[in-house]
């Protein structure tokens, strides 16, 4: 008998990211990054990131969607799973402010979904990428 094929992972969140992706501004860096964030009510936003030539202003995908999720009305509590990709030898790692926002809007507990392009994924937490976030006392 023959060996069966390997079937590739497909998770939807982490496809929606992939293809968000190819809508990337970035002309500097030239390094695209698509996330989607999923609320409890089954609502995807997407997002990727927006440079400008002062490169301070550079947003990176998972705050777009974020912030687009919250532009549409969501607000903490209200998100389930968020998924980030870009072309990476691993998992892309999200940088710290895209940490500090995710501890803004999501609970500690909410899997993060992390990929590269090649189908490498590792689920973490938003808990695990920020622990002591910061919160106005
Ligand atoms: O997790 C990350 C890391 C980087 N970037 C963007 C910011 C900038 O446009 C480019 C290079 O840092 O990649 C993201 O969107 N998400
Ligand atoms: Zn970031």
């Amino acid at each position: 008998m023959s060996t069966p094929m390997p079937l590739p992972v497909v998770d939807p969140l982490m496809s929606a990211a992939r293809q968000a992706r190819e809508q990337a501004y970035a002309p500097y860096s030239k390094f695209q990054v698509g996330a989607a964030v999923r609320t409890r009510d089954g609502r995807t936003f997407t997002g990727c990131n927006v440079e400008n030539a002062a490169y301070g202003l550079c947003n990176c995908a998972e705050r777009t969607a974020l912030f687009s999720a919250v532009a549409a009305g969501c607000r903490p509590g209200d998100f389930v799973q968020l998924a980030v990709i870009a072309d990476t030898p691993g998992p892309v790692s999200p940088c710290g402010a895209c940490r500090q926002v995710m501890a803004e809007l999501c609970d500690g507990t909410m899997p993060v979904l992390l990929g590269n392009l090649a189908g490498a994924m590792e689920e973490t937490t938003v808990g695990t990428l920020l622990p002591g976030s910061f919160r106005l006392p």
